[in-house]
């Protein structure tokens, strides 16, 4: 029987400093990244006068929301990141979280989200 599904993808970035706390190496000196966003969100039905899962345009605005927390600041003076690491793979986590939050009960659930310090480094977080 087969299983309808319909999925949504989304991208952002933001641009940050921080320092990794116990890496032994160079990223525990003060560096920027310009991040990269992506969210995935998915659900079994689409509304029938719309034709959409949900707008593209609300989820855009919904995960700018959260990134504006991150955005043009030193991760590691935020409150979350006092003592979680402000890694790549935490911060999907974060991202998650907060979308998660503002996405509520809708019949839409949320993937996963993609942090990216550059293309060939990505962090993926899920919870399903
Ligand atoms: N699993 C993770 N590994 C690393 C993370 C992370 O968040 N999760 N983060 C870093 C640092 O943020 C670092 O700034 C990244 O540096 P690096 O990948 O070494 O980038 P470079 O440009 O310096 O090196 P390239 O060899 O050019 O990719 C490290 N690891
Ligand atoms: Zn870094």
């Amino acid at each position: 029987m087969a299983a309808p599904r319909y999925c949504l993808r989304v991208s952002s970035d933001f641009s940050s400093s921080h320092q990794l706390r116990n890496y032994g190496g160079k990223c525990e000196s003060l560096h920027g990244h310009n991040f990269q966003v992506q969210v995935q969100v998915c659900g079994k039905e689409v509304d029938p006068d719309t034709g959409m899962l949900m707008d593209f345009k609300e989820l855009k605005n919904t995960l700018l929301a959260v990134l504006e927390e991150l955005d043009h600041k030193h991760l590691n003076d935020l409150p979350h990141f006092k003592e979680t690491n402000p890694s790549s793979e935490n911060l999907a986590c974060f991202v998650y979280q907060g979308l998660k939050k503002s996405l509520g009960n809708r019949g839409v659930y949320l993937d996963w989200v993609m942090v990216a310090e550059k293309d060939s480094s990505r962090a993926y977080y899920s919870e399903s």
